[in-house]
């Protein structure tokens, strides 16, 4: 290795000669000007001190950077907590929105009106709580799909005197997977059957000790009926809230997201909105997935009109051109045109997504999860598990505890009886989940909604076939198995010399040439060259994919030899499904 000038070493790595001379003289080397040459050791060595120095600089400026992000978030003000209410069928979810809604109208003047806005707010003396006015997670999950986080806490309702159901357990899969916080309230204890201790153990069973067992599970135990326990509910809520230490920025651009949308005869478009962040005021544009809209009025839970919404609240708003999804976020925009303008390219997008979709991709199955897992370093493998009956789920339970590695855990989210569910794919698209069933075929229409949201899911009739699918899943030995598929062909009719290349005009005489397909050149049928399209064009138009009986024009990637009379043929890779 050629020796190097102290000069040169500090140029490359970016420094003063004096800088470099300074540490030369600490670490005792002798020079004589910086025109000196220097041992390759020594070169080296200063490599590294100055590799260890920047590095310690950039941890402290990073640790700098998270404390003052920490301390700006101190120093905003708290924002309620937002709670969404789950449960096993009638255990008492719907009798505890009630109470509650109920208990909030008792405080104010007799005969006041409320107004459903997908979220009404209970205030008590230890400070607000939002409650999410639907029950379930079937509302919960589809609002979490679109990303947007909503609840922070969940409250798990358990009937006292039926105990944990498999409802509940669904619920506690959802709730963690969202990251929501957990408190359960054991219900109906107004019944003289209510058995307090068998909720306890239940949870045990489920991995949650009760703090009443010295763990840290929260259980409040609730009457709906009689209001018994609701206040202690609602103070637990706020002690977890505290130690959350939810923030929000009221002057920060505002954001929320939409909790539920209706069209009115009369008024038009009412969507109920949750602020996350910001303050929404009367006026102000906003955009909701590919909807826009101008706030021409708000309208709180207890029916009065807003002209401001700042975070924490549930307000009604009218104003948005179409029906929103539930579940969108909601972000304020300066002016009508931008707003028009991000709602339409969103269309857009979305338009080339399906069209991308139709050219020949298929369902998600489980490399592509590995795939996804690996991108995201993901040392968790998410199962959703459903089988025929008890005995074959606690069998597969047990030999897959068993089959965790040291780098990746398998963690059975959810477990149950039945064919998997609906429920099951909102969970899995959630936690980037794959359904195993065994001896139990889902419904045509749950297969479907997997397909739409990407969730793997695959039935087994053998345990071992199962397990050996997981076994591959840990260790991400599945490798893929790809064919090619031929999607058309084009002729070439006519060659161009133009400014911005050569470009092939031709006539696709077969199938559809897409933009992004591979394509091989082929002349008196053989192989010539194999590559890729650089640009496709209808007349002047950049296209996305071209149909038979239309002409194009073909630029390749690097190719610029083609004749009159060859063929391009445009195919994909595909991925063959492994049974
Ligand atoms: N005794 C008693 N009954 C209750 C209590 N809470 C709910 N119930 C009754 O239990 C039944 C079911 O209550 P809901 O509130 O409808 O239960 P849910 O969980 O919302 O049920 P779904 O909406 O069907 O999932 C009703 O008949 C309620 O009156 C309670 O604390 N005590």
């Amino acid at each position: 290795m050629a020796k190097v000038r102290i000069y040169q070493l500090a140029k490359e790595l970016g420094m003063e000669n004096a800088e470099l001379l300074e540490i030369l003289n600490e670490m005792g080397v002798s020079y004589k000007s910086h025109a000196s040459t220097l041992e390759d050791e020594t070169a080296q060595a200063v490599k590294e001190i100055i590799a260890e120095q920047r590095g310690l600089e950039e941890q402290r400026r990073r640790e700098e950077e998270a404390k003052r992000a920490e301390e700006a978030r101190k120093a905003l003000p708290h924002r309620p907590p937002v709670v969404v209410i789950m449960g096993h069928v009638d255990h008492g979810k719907t009798s505890l929105l009630d109470y509650l809604r109920k208990s909030r109208i008792a405080e104010r003047e007799a005969g006041g009106i409320t107004q459903h806005v997908g979220a009404f707010e209970v205030k008590t003396k230890g400070g607000t709580v939002v409650f999410i006015d639907t029950p379930g997670h079937e509302a919960f999950t589809s609002i979490r799909q679109r990303g947007a986080r909503v609840a922070d806490i969940a409250v798990i309702v358990i009937a006292a005197d039926d105990g944990i159901m498999p409802q509940t357990k669904e619920a506690i899969a959802h709730a963690k997977a969202a990251g929501a916080k957990i408190i359960f309230a054991a219900n109906k204890m107004d019944l003289p059957q209510a058995n307090l201790d068998k909720v306890y153990q239940d949870l045990m069973r489920e991995q949650f000790v009760p703090e009443a067992y010295g763990g840290d599970a929260i259980v409040v135990p609730i009457s709906a009926k009689t209001g018994q326990g609701v206040a202690d509910l609602l103070d637990m809520i706020l002690l977890v809230a505290e130690l959350e230490d939810l923030r929000a920025d009221p002057e920060a651009e505002p954001k929320g997201v939409i909790l539920e949308a209706r069209v009115d005869k009369q008024a038009g478009v009412l969507a109920s909105m949750l602020v996350q962040e910001g303050t929404f005021r009367v006026g102000d544009y906003l955009v909701a997935g590919e909807v826009w809209g101008k706030i021409r009025a708000m309208r709180d839970s207890d029916d009065n009109q807003r002209k401001e919404a700042p975070p924490g609240s549930a307000v009604q708003v009218l104003g948005f051109s179409e029906l929103p999804h539930a579940g969108e976020v909601v972000h304020w925009v300066p002016d009508q045109v931008a707003a028009k303008e991000i709602a339409e390219e969103r269309i857009l997008e979305r338009k080339d997504r399906e069209a991308g979709a139709e050219t020949g991709l298929r369902a998600r199955n489980i490399a592509d999860l590995l795939r996804t897992m690996k991108e995201a370093e993901q040392k968790e493998i998410n199962i959703i598990l459903r089988t025929d009956t008890q005995g074959s789920l606690e069998a597969i339970q047990q030999i897959l505890a068993k089959e965790s590695t040291e780098e990746v855990k398998i963690n059975v989210m959810f477990a149950a009886v039945g064919a998997p569910a609906e429920s099951d794919v909102l969970l899995a698209t959630t936690a980037n989940a794959a359904i195993l069933s065994f001896g139990v075929n889902p419904a045509g229409s749950v297969k479907k909604m997997a397909e739409q949201k990407g969730v793997p899911l695959q039935s087994f009739r053998i345990i071992y076939e199962l397990i050996d699918e997981v076994r591959k899943m840990v260790r991400g030995q599945r490798e893929p198995v790809f064919k090619e598929e031929v999607l058309g062909t084009a002729e070439v009719r006519a060659v161009f010399k133009l400014s911005r290349g050569i470009i092939a005009g031709c006539m696709v005489t077969s199938g559809k040439i897409p933009r992004n397909a591979d394509i091989r050149v082929l002349r008196k049928g053989k192989e010539i060259w194999k590559g890729k399209i650089e640009s496709l064009k209808r007349l002047k138009d950049d296209v996305r994919e071209v149909a038979q009986g239309f002409e194009c024009g073909i630029q390749l990637e690097g190719f610029t030899e083609f004749e009159e009379g060859d063929i391009f043929e445009a195919s994909q890779q595909v991925e063959v499904m492994q049974s």
